[in-house]
Order: structure tokens, then sequence, then C-alpha cells
């Protein structure tokens, strides 16, 4: 039975996009039903905390063969917001920000990335895998002219917080911050900070730890 509560723990939301991937795989090799077990021996975790996990989707599984393939997908999509497309506005189309662009993957995600904004006069008119750079002076109305709640921070750090406060000013709903500046946002606003080089300093320190 789906839990009631619409808020799940992160923990459990992190581990669930690999639950999905690798259902995925299944099914593309024309399995039909996987069990919690399976889930879990692919995931080195307890076949409890995959049931545990699961519970907060409404899916459910049939005693000794487990989760229907093609419905868990179907949920489990549906449940992670991938199968329905939110549109994004990202600012600073440098490097990080031109990969984010070029990467269409996003997409299956239920992401895209709609229009880009930066100051560089070089980049302005410009457009990367389609999507058109504009001036960051012609933000301001456009989140609410186009139904945009998410904004993608890519510019340099010292930029990071009045790149938000613009987002904020203008309705964004949602701040996806890929640059290491902590940025002070109202509480309503939703802020996801990433970071490819915390992860690198963990397997360098899981290396090293090893030594
Ligand atoms: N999260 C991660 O894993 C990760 C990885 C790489 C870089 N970063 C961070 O991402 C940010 C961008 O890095 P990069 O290597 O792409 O830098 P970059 O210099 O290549 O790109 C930054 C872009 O922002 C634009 N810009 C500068 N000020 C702006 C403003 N006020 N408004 C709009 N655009 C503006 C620049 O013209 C440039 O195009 C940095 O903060 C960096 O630390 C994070």
């Amino acid at each position: 039975m789906a839990n009631d509560s619409k808020i799940v723990p992160v923990p459990v939301l992190r581990r669930m996009p690999a639950y999905l991937s690798f259902v995925k795989t299944l099914q593309k090799q024309g399995e039909k039903y996987v069990s919690s077990t399976r889930i879990a021996e692919y995931m080195e975790i307890d076949a409890t905390q995959v049931t545990k996990d699961l519970s907060h989707t409404g899916i459910s599984g049939k005693t000794r063969v487990g989760y229907e393939v093609d419905n868990f997908v179907e949920i489990l999509d549906d449940f992670l917001g991938f199968n329905k497309m939110n549109n994004a506005f990202l600012v600073g189309a440098g490097s990080l920000g031109g990969a984010l662009l070029q990467d269409k993957g996003l997409r299956n995600f239920g992401l895209n990335i709609q229009k880009a904004f930066d100051v560089d006069k070089s980049k302005i008119g410009t457009k990367i895998n389609d999507v058109e750079i504009f001036h960051i002076d012609q933000f301001r109305g456009m989140p609410t002219e186009c139904n945009v709640a998410i904004g993608i921070i890519t510019v340099p750090a010292d930029c990071a917080q009045a790149v938000a406060d613009l987002m904020v000013a203008w309705g964004i709903k949602a701040i996806w911050n890929f640059t290491p500046a902590r940025i002070k946002v109202p509480a309503h606003i939703a802020v996801q900070n990433s970071t490819i080089y915390t992860n690198l300093a963990i397997l360098f320190n899981k290396l090293h730890g090893q030594e």
C-alpha cells in the first residue's frame, strides 16, 4: 500500500533511480517479473529495504513471482517524475552549462532546458543543441511567460547568489545549483546542490584509505 506522506526520505530517493534502471534493463531483456530479492542482490542491500522503499510508490508485488516489470517501470517512472516533462532555464552557458545543454539524456529524466542565459556577448543569440542563449537582462518575466519553474545555475560561484535572487524574483520555484556557493533563498524555494567534486573526494578517500 502506498505511504500517505508525499515526503520521501532522500536516501530512498537516491536508491530508486538505480532500481528503475535495473528493472528497465530486465524489461529490455524481455523479463516479465522481478522479485525484491533480485533487486536487493543487484543493489547489494537487504530485500526488506527494497520492499520498504517501494512501499512509498504504491507498487505491489505478487507472492513468489514479485513485481510485474512493465508495471514497475511505469509506476516508478511516474513516481520519480521522470515521465512528465519539466521545463527549465539554465543560467551560465559555459563549459558545464554547455555540457548540460548537450546532454540529451536529461529529457529522458523529465528535464527540458528550454532557454539559456549568459552575459558573454559572443554567446548571445547562438544555440547549443538547439537551445538559444539569451542575455541575462532578458531573464525577467520569462519564467512566467514560458511557464518555467526550474532554474539551473552554472555561473562562477561569486555570481551564484545574484542569479538565484534574480530567479526567485521572477518566479522560479526550484533551483538546481551546480556552483560550490551555498545560495540563500526563501524557504518555499526548493534547492538541490550538485557537485561531482564531492563524489571525487569520497572516491579519493576510499582509494587512499585502502593504502
Ligand atoms: N557541480 C559540479 O560538479 C561542477 C562541475 C564543474 C563546474 N562547476 C561549477 O559550475 C560553475 C561554472 O563552471 P564552468 O567551468 O562551466 O565555468 P565557465 O567559466 O566555463 O562558465 C561560466 C559561464 O557563466 C557566464 N556568466 C558569468 N557571470 C554570469 C552572470 N552573472 N549571469 C549569467 N551568466 C554568467 C560566463 O559568461 C560563462 O559562460 C562554477 O561555479 C563551477 O565551480 C560545478
